[in-house]
């Protein structure tokens, strides 16, 4: 990934595409040895905002050509080093970092233009500090450890009375997130951020969505053991969730429609059809976990459809 600096001091943070849109990642990888996807990044903001959350930064799809916006102008000179051209003449770079950053490891241009996510850089650290949170429902990293998570039954009753947990809004906000990542399958949610300001009262950064839409075959329950083990929804997400299954607005249909309007679907379609009938199918699985919660807790829920929430859903449609 690069960061980008633009004359007027703004700046953006671009990775490259690493994988091909229908490439599934291979099963035999850990989901900490996965890519990290463009095309991901690029999904991940439009389902964000469809799901009203509003918590990504945005992403962008650009397709660059790798000599004339990147190596012919950048001021660092060890990234333009590494520019080399491919035994069948494609321009590819590999920049600097601790690992990933070699010949073999190249991102190539076809045979200059590369496919790209650009999204917009948050104010510096400098200027707006942020607080960045281990998540209580993080992996293991680990081959063979098993979390906390895995192996305590009652694991959120102890989340529940901890800080900052225990009061506000902090646990819906994380159950939000969740249903996202599992939307979308994304295990690799270590840590959230907030900005450090609004101290506890504050909403969660949903950064690094890199390595979501790895796999549509397969979905991950774990990914919603959160939701399965605390039993806890925000009412306008669950709401939201039920308007998304209804036929005139199903997930699928919001989310192609809002890709559609990306500068790469010219190139090609940002999520496959098999992705996107997956999202569909997920948000069956959120659902019916929530059904079941509802049932334990011997409530009824009527589902109300709120008009606001259908009307920005109506926008991204028409
Ligand atoms: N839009 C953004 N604006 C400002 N900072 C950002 C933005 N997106 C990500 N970051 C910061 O940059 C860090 C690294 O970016 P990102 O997580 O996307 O890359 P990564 O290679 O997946 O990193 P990691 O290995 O830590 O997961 C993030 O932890 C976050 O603090
Ligand atoms: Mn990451």
């Amino acid at each position: 990934k690069l960061v980008m600096s633009f004359p007027n001091y703004g700046q953006a943070m671009l990775k490259p595409m690493k994988q091909e849109r229908d490439d599934e990642t291979n099963y035999n990888l850990y989901y900490f040895s996965d890519f990290e996807r463009h095309n991901a990044e690029i999904a991940a903001f439009h389902l964000d905002r469809i799901l009203g959350y509003r918590r990504v930064p945005p992403v962008v799809g650009r397709l660059v050509d790798v000599v004339k916006e990147i190596k012919d102008v950048t001021t660092d000179r060890k990234l333009a080093r590494t520019f080399f051209n491919s035994p069948v003449g494609n321009v590819c770079f590999y920049g600097q970092c601790s690992y990933y950053c070699s010949t073999e490891h190249a991102v190539c241009g076809r045979p200059r233009k590369l496919e790209a996510s650009v999204a917009v850089m948050l104010p510096d650290l400098s200027l707006v500090t942020r607080r960045t949170w281990r998540s209580p429902w993080r992996r293991s990293y680990s081959r063979s450890k098993l979390a906390n998570w895995e192996a305590e039954p009652n694991y959120c009753s102890t989340v529940k009375k901890t800080p900052p947990y225990n009061k506000g809004t902090r646990l819906l906000d994380f159950m939000d997130m969740v249903i996202m990542d599992f939307l979308m399958s994304n295990m690799d949610r270590h840590h959230y951020e907030t900005f450090e300001k609004f101290g506890n009262n504050t909403f969660l950064l949903h950064l690094d969505n890199g390595r979501a839409f790895g796999r549509h075959s397969k979905d991950e329950p774990s990914i919603l053991a959160p939701l399965e083990q605390c039993c806890r929804i925000r009412r306008s997400t669950w709401l939201r969730l039920n308007l998304l299954s209804l036929s005139q607005y199903y997930l699928s249909d919001v989310m192609r429609a809002s890709l559609s309007r990306d500068p790469l679907h010219s190139v090609a379609p940002l999520l496959s059809e098999p992705h996107l009938t997956a999202l569909d199918r997920r948000l069956k699985t959120v659902l019916e976990t929530v059904s079941r919660c509802q049932q334990q807790r011997r409530e009824t829920g009527s589902v109300i459809l709120m008009n606001s929430s259908q009307q920005t859903l109506k926008k991204i449609v028409r």
